[in-house]
């Protein structure tokens, strides 16, 4: 890839989007750019639309107008099916409740990407196997070696924080993208679990995307964007 596109991890132009279901909330994004190994915080109160943003970048929703481009990529041209097999490959995705399987073994869990990421398992399976590149990761991330063949439903929240996190990182994605990850822990223990999380992240020189609507989080992150200065947002009885 040649150009300043190519610099970028995600570069927004002209994006709407509205969610007509419930109550018909919709946004635009006149420009919005994210730099390759940035790590990003994106503020927003609840309902603010974090979460539909992170959707939209990672195609889980795709734009009514304007362009998504991740890595290169249009993604706004892409088909749903197409999105899928994106994500899988370059992003990492740490759910805001985990979206772990409760009764599937922790390892099991941790290496599920793979399965829907050809990139990523042979980045894995290069770094020394999968299973050791799971059990690896688990470790780094302060969790015991007997963990891995426990249920996930069986662990409590701050290791299935830990484990959704081995998941987003094996194999290496270019992006990592975290929704609110810190906001069933306490303090101290958030401050642990993003030095962790942050170790990870330098080590594979990964896009670092979160959203929260904590500010004290704002220290630990190269760049910090209120997400009312980006987006424009409207709500049914109030329509842009
Ligand atoms: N699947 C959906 N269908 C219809 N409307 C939705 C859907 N998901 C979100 N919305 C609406 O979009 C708006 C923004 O919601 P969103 O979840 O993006 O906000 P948020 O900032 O992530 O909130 P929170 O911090 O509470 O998770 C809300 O008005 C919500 O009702």
């Amino acid at each position: 890839m040649i150009g300043e596109a190519a610099t970028d991890a995600v570069r927004l132009r002209g994006v709407e989007y509205k969610w007509t279901a419930r109550d018909e909330f919709s946004f635009s994004i006149d420009q919005f750019e994210v730099a390759r190994g940035e790590r990003l915080l994106l503020l927003g109160a609840s309902g603010s639309g974090k979460s539909t943003l992170l959707g939209l970048l990672t195609g889980l929703v795709s734009p009514h107008s304007g362009s998504l481009e991740v890595l290169g990529t249009r993604l706004d041209r892409l088909s749903g099916g197409a999105r899928d097999q994106f994500r899988a490959e370059h992003f990492g995705i740490i759910f805001q409740m985990f979206n772990l399987l409760p009764y599937g073994a922790v390892i099991d869990n941790v290496m599920l990407p793979l399965s829907f990421a050809p990139e990523r398992r042979a980045r894995a399976t290069a770094a020394g196997g999968t299973q050791s590149e799971a059990w690896r990761l688990l470790s780094a991330l302060g969790l015991p070696a007997d963990i891995g063949q426990k249920k996930a439903a069986a662990l409590s929240v701050g290791q299935q924080q830990r484990v959704a996190t081995a998941r987003a990182l094996i194999g290496s994605p270019e992006i990592v993208v975290a929704d609110e990850p810190t906001s069933a822990l306490d303090e101290d223990r958030q401050q642990d679990f993003l030095e962790l999380l942050f170790g990870q992240i330098e080590a594979t020189q990964a896009t670092l995307i979160m959203v929260s609507h904590d500010r004290r989080l704002a220290q630990h992150f190269t760049r910090v964007i209120q997400l009312d200065d980006i987006l424009t947002t409207s709500k049914s009885g109030a329509r842009a």
